[in-house]
């Protein structure tokens, strides 16, 4: 067996009264594809936040490569390799597509070129001195997920990454991330178009108001209709 790159263990999560993630227990292995899916406002952005350090866990414990994470910040979680790719897409709107990736780059010890983030995206190259405004909605994603990539991360979370895009550049997307997985990327993706997530996840955690109601393979889920109708929009 794989050994976990990330767990959580009986993490409790609130936004001032508001308790909002329950007990949460999940585990991601190194180079696995996990996918949190559930109904709007189940608690997986705030899983994802809670992870990167955005919002401290009441209660619980977070492990991350053999380490408890405790007080590190999102910087310092950032530096030890874990990124999230937020839903809103942070891109400089008045940098261009090369400043904005030379940004991201700045304060890695080792980040990967930017010529490679080109070769990952080509239409990113075709558009790096466009700036951030001027870009589409999918090269924007295309551009935030670069941001993440060329710092190398050992755990990359992916929030909603293929919301409002047309169905053709999700496909292009699709493939680069099930690309980087067969490259042997740990990925944590968060999405609401279930198809696109069960094809690439390995395996699968339900949320639902903010309890793991049902965890297994990607492919199981795929066939139990049962199982996403009660817990998803499908
Ligand atoms: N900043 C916040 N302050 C207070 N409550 C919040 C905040 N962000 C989220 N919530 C609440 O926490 C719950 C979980 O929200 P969360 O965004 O984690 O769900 P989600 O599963 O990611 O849903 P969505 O698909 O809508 O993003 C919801 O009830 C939401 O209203």
């Amino acid at each position: 067996m794989k050994t976990d790159l990330l767990s959580l263990r009986d993490v409790n999560s609130c936004y001032g009264e508001s308790h909002v993630l329950h007990d949460i227990n999940l585990r991601v292995a190194e180079g696995e594809v996990v996918a949190l899916l559930g109904r709007n406002g189940s608690g997986k952005t705030t899983t994802l936040k809670t992870v990167m350090g955005l919002l401290e866990p009441k209660s619980g414990v977070i492990e991350y490569a053999g380490r408890a994470l405790r007080d590190a910040s999102p910087e310092g979680r950032a530096r030890a390799g874990i990124q999230l790719v937020p839903e809103d897409r942070r891109v400089f709107a008045g940098l261009t597509v090369e400043e904005n990736l030379v940004l991201a780059a700045m304060g890695c010890a080792k980040p990967l070129t930017i010529d490679a983030m080109y070769e990952v995206f080509p239409r990113l190259g075709e558009r790096k001195k466009s700036h951030g405004r001027h870009l589409s909605g999918g090269e924007q994603q295309m551009l935030s997920i670069a941001r993440a990539l060329i710092q190398s991360p050992r755990l990359l979370m992916l929030d909603e990454p293929f919301e409002g895009l047309a169905p053709i550049i999700v496909r292009a997307l699709m493939e680069v991330v099930g690309r980087l997985a067969k490259e042997g990327q740990t990925i944590v993706i968060v999405e609401q178009n279930v198809k696109a997530c069960l094809t690439l996840a390995d395996r699968v955690y339900l949320l639902s108001n903010g309890l793991v109601v049902h965890e297994g393979s990607a492919k199981a889920l795929m066939d139990d209709k049962e199982t996403q109708k009660r817990h998803l929009s499908v």
